[in-house]
């Protein structure tokens, strides 16, 4: 299924016509799909080879190398998570994937930086470090620039949500779904479950695996062009607008038997907003159709929650 296309320089053409076309668009796409392909994300395409070429050779390390950089008692937030540790909310059987996880620098000298844990450096591979900051700085720019959009489309201030990505508590995750070796005892790579965070930026959709469950129930595959990302609506944007965009469930699934000998890689960039930011619904989003469908609480509350779900947090 192609999902709806949109097209980020549109938005920051300067040309009040086009940026509101985009708004328009978007904001419909994530009411009715929770999910967009995006042209001109501004990401380099030369940043995302190089993070492939650098995260294909972490991941080729052996075992006990990269056991080195899974850090007990962060909750895999920062460095290495081995195979089979993660598991969907309420599923029993454990994804097929290893991951790197990649979150804040604090440069300004703001005193949240005491509530992150430090990024986990990676000896073996030269320029790892490196091109995944280079990488997280450009998605928390665009990410940025998609949520001045959709605060736009919500009735909110363009720059409602700048303070909170900046020095936020977002995280880019690099992703390995090994060979296939074995019949699998399932068919899912990684099990439907929907983000917990405002926004995902996915680079990675362009090979096979992702599918998206539609209103009417249906699994479909989710096809994007290589230059296009896939950018989706989280549970914590869904429970600001109190339903009205949609954190669309999503899986990915293993491919046809003749291609259990490839990896899958792919790269989510989870946009997190800083842990004090409130999820309340938003006033606007509230009406006698739509009543308050959650309590209030603040990002960081609700991520804790999440990540014991996920048992990744004890
Ligand atoms: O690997 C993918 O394409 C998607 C991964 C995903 O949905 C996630 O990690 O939340
Ligand atoms: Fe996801």
């Amino acid at each position: 299924m192609s999902i709806p296309v949109v097209d980020l320089a549109d938005f920051l053409s300067g040309d009040p016509v086009l940026k509101s076309a985009f708004v328009e668009r978007l904001g419909k796409a994530y009411e009715e799909v929770g999910f967009v392909a995006l042209k001109n994300h501004g990401v380099p395409d030369e940043l995302i080879a190089h993070i492939y070429e650098y995260v294909q050779q972490f991941f080729s390390l052996p075992l006990e190398q990269k056991l080195k950089y899974e850090i007990p008692g962060l909750a895999g937030q920062r460095g290495y998570t081995s195979f089979g540790r993660e598991h969907a909310k309420g599923s029993e059987a454990p994804d097929l994937k290893e991951f790197f996880q990649y979150g804040q620098n604090v440069e300004d000298g703001d005193p949240i930086k005491s509530e992150y844990p430090e990024n986990v450096k990676v000896a073996e591979v030269e320029n790892f470090n490196e091109t995944l900051y280079q990488a997280y700085k450009s998605f928390e720019k665009s990410g940025t620039a998609m949520l001045q959009a959709i605060a736009l489309y919500l009735g909110l201030d363009e720059h409602y949500f700048d303070d909170y990505v900046h020095n936020g508590n977002s995280i880019l995750r690099c992703i390995h779904y090994p060979p296939i070796t074995v019949e699998p005892k399932s068919a899912i790579r990684a099990e439907q479950h929907e983000d917990i965070n405002l926004i995902t930026l996915l680079v990675g959709a362009s090979a096979d695996g992702l599918e998206i469950l539609t209103k009417q129930n249906e699994w479909v595959g989710v096809t994007s062009l290589p230059e296009q990302i896939v950018v989706n609506v989280g549970d914590m944007l869904q429970r600001f607008t109190n339903n009205k965009l949609r954190s669309t469930t999503h899986r990915v699934v293993n491919p046809k038997r003749e291609h259990w000998h490839t990896s899958r890689f792919s790269m989510p960039f989870f946009l997190h907003p800083k842990s004090s930011m409130s999820l309340a619904c938003l006033e606007s989003c509230i009406d006698e159709a739509h009543p308050k469908a959650y309590p209030e609480a603040t990002a960081g509350d609700y991520l804790d929650e999440r990540l014991r779900e996920i048992g990744l947090k004890k």
